[in-house]
């Protein structure tokens, strides 16, 4: 029999580590092997896990992940607010410990990496692009990652296409009447009780608009994307970013 592989869940007690822990008790080929919170010690880990999952919070999740690659943990990440300095970082200090790969994804289903994907490739097409976010209200982060890695995609690809700025008339306003702007591109977050996670990105062009919507209805919809990462993230040593290369999409 082939060993279950070790996995430990940072954030445990949080809405999305604690459906982690869940789906991984309940997949044959995965152990759980650990549940931290706050003020446990991720160093701990080393000979106890092979791959650590963070769900925690932006402030704290860069550092959790080099305290696994020094403790020689896979690291699997959907906590938000990542740069690209910290990226680059991660990348620095995985590269100096062989063998190691870490794997961060701002969207886990499978729904929203097909929008963002879609999104990138219908951008070229359109005159105008706004992307809206929706999110249930204890979210802290604003705009969404999901929201600002869907931005920095569509802008990519308009400036491959040589596009300029989508048009806008707008003079006055009242501050945030128009979202925030992410590499040129308008991005809107909505936060209302009874909603989980949401995206909509618009894109229109004169007499015609393209709408892409991702709804996730409840937190099980991450899941099959977050065992995909866990079961694949030490064949990728070094650092991934986004789930599309575990799909074959990228
Ligand atoms: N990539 C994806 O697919 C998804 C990403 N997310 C992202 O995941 C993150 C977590 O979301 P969610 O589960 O809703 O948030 P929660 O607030 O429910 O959970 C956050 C967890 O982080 C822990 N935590 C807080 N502060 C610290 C700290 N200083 N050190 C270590 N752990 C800490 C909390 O621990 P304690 O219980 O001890 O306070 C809690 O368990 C967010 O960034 C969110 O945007 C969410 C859904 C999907
Ligand atoms: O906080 C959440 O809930 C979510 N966070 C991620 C994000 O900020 O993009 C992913 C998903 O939207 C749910």
């Amino acid at each position: 029999m082939t060993e279950r592989v070790r996995v430990a869940v940072l954030g445990a007690g949080g809405r999305m580590g604690a459906t982690v822990c869940r789906a991984v008790e309940e997949a044959p080929d995965l152990e759980l092997v650990a549940r931290l919170g706050q003020d446990d010690d991720v160093a701990a880990l080393a000979g106890r896990a092979d791959v650590a999952v963070d769900f925690t919070v932006p402030s704290v999740t860069e550092a959790n992940v080099h305290a696994l690659l020094d403790a020689g943990v896979h690291a699997v990440v959907g906590t938000t607010g990542w740069d690209a300095d910290a990226l680059e970082r991660v990348a620095d200090h995985a590269a100096r410990v062989e063998g190691l790969g870490v794997l961060v994804a701002p969207n886990f289903a499978l729904s929203a990496v097909l929008a963002m994907e879609l999104a990138a490739r219908a951008a070229r097409w359109f005159e105008s692009v706004e992307v809206v976010e929706l999110h249930h209200p204890d979210k802290v982060d604003a705009p969404s990652g999901t929201a600002v890695a869907t931005a920095r995609h569509i802008a990519a690809a308009r400036r491959e296409a040589g596009l300029g700025p989508a048009p806008d008339a707008t003079q006055t306003q009242l501050d945030g009447a128009r979202g925030a702007v992410v590499d040129g591109v308008h991005v809107h977050a909505v936060r209302l009780r009874g909603l989980v996670a949401h995206e909509e990105i618009l894109l229109g062009n004169p007499g015609e608009q393209l709408t892409i919507r991702t709804d996730s209805f409840d937190r099980v919809s991450f899941m099959p994307g977050v065992l995909l990462a866990v079961r694949n993230v030490a064949r990728r040593p070094g650092l991934t970013v986004g789930l599309e290369h575990l799909l074959d999409l990228a």
